[in-house]
């Protein structure tokens, strides 16, 4: 049985005065049918993961380099984040894709960097809109899991998730449709190359304009197993709900 995820990528906001947000989220949510995870930015790591200490809440990070160590100046590894206490990171979002040029083969290197590591991948995949206007949503879906997921991802090691571009920050969430149909295409994809027992514990999440308003019913919708939040995760009045609908629907 796939455990639910709600996740938070804080992006680049947050600096010390936002650690009560995580500490108050911390002392409230501790459903074990429900994972619980920021990702907030790589300053803030170490801190968070102090905050959250004796808690069920995880605390993850935003990227990684692809390789161990060396000279890469303002980059970080894999194992800087797992020892600043991180146990997780967000691979190929849309906004790094766009903003540093990152291809699925460098969300597959920095993957692999990731699981060699120890740290749980969480995948991001996603058409643009003119993508989905020339009808070619699935076929660049395809292609991005195919390019950006290792060989070696499991249930346990790694999490996907689709994130339509024009519904991020857009206030625009994708039709229970839309969602459904990609959720049971990126299962079919994943059992077509893993078999199904591992394509069925692999979580999927959905992220874009997830709020409050509209967590219970992306949900409801087959295939969905949590979602990845931006803007909403910010501040716990806003995230609190989001997690409690996704508990609700463990339930
Ligand atoms: O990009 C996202 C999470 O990674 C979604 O952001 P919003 O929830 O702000 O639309």
């Amino acid at each position: 049985m796939r455990r639910k995820l709600a996740a938070g990528n804080w992006k680049m906001h947050g600096t010390g005065a936002d650690l009560a947000e995580i500490a108050t989220l911390a002392r409230t949510h501790a459903d074990p049918a429900c994972e619980v995870l920021i990702c907030p930015p790589a300053t803030l790591i170490e801190r968070a993961a102090r905050e959250v200490r004796g808690s069920a809440l995880m605390i993850g990070a935003q990227d990684c380099h692809s390789a161990p160590q060396g000279a890469h100046t303002g980059d970080i590894s894999a194992a800087m984040i797992r020892d600043a206490g991180a146990g997780h990171v967000i691979l190929g979002h849309s906004e790094r894709r766009q903003d540093h040029a990152e291809t699925s083969a460098v969300v597959h290197a920095k993957a692999t960097a990731a699981l060699h590591a120890g740290l749980i991948t969480i995948i991001c995949l996603g058409e643009t809109l003119a993508d989905r206007e020339r009808g070619a949503t699935l076929d660049v879906i395809g292609q991005q899991l195919a390019g950006s997921t290792p060989d070696a991802a499991r249930g346990e090691n790694t999490v996907i998730a689709y994130e339509p571009v024009w519904a991020i920050g857009s206030g625009h969430v994708a039709h229970p449709d839309q969602i459904a149909e990609v959720h049971g295409f990126l299962r079919e994809r994943l059992a077509h190359r893993f078999g199904t027992g591992v394509a069925a514990m692999i979580r999927l999440l959905y992220g874009g304009s997830v709020k409050p308003a509209n967590a219970a019913g992306i949900f409801a919708i087959p295939d969905v197993d949590g979602a990845l939040v931006g803007g909403a995760s910010l501040r716990a009045e806003s995230f609190s709900p989001v997690i409690s609908a996704l508990e609700q629907a463990a339930a």
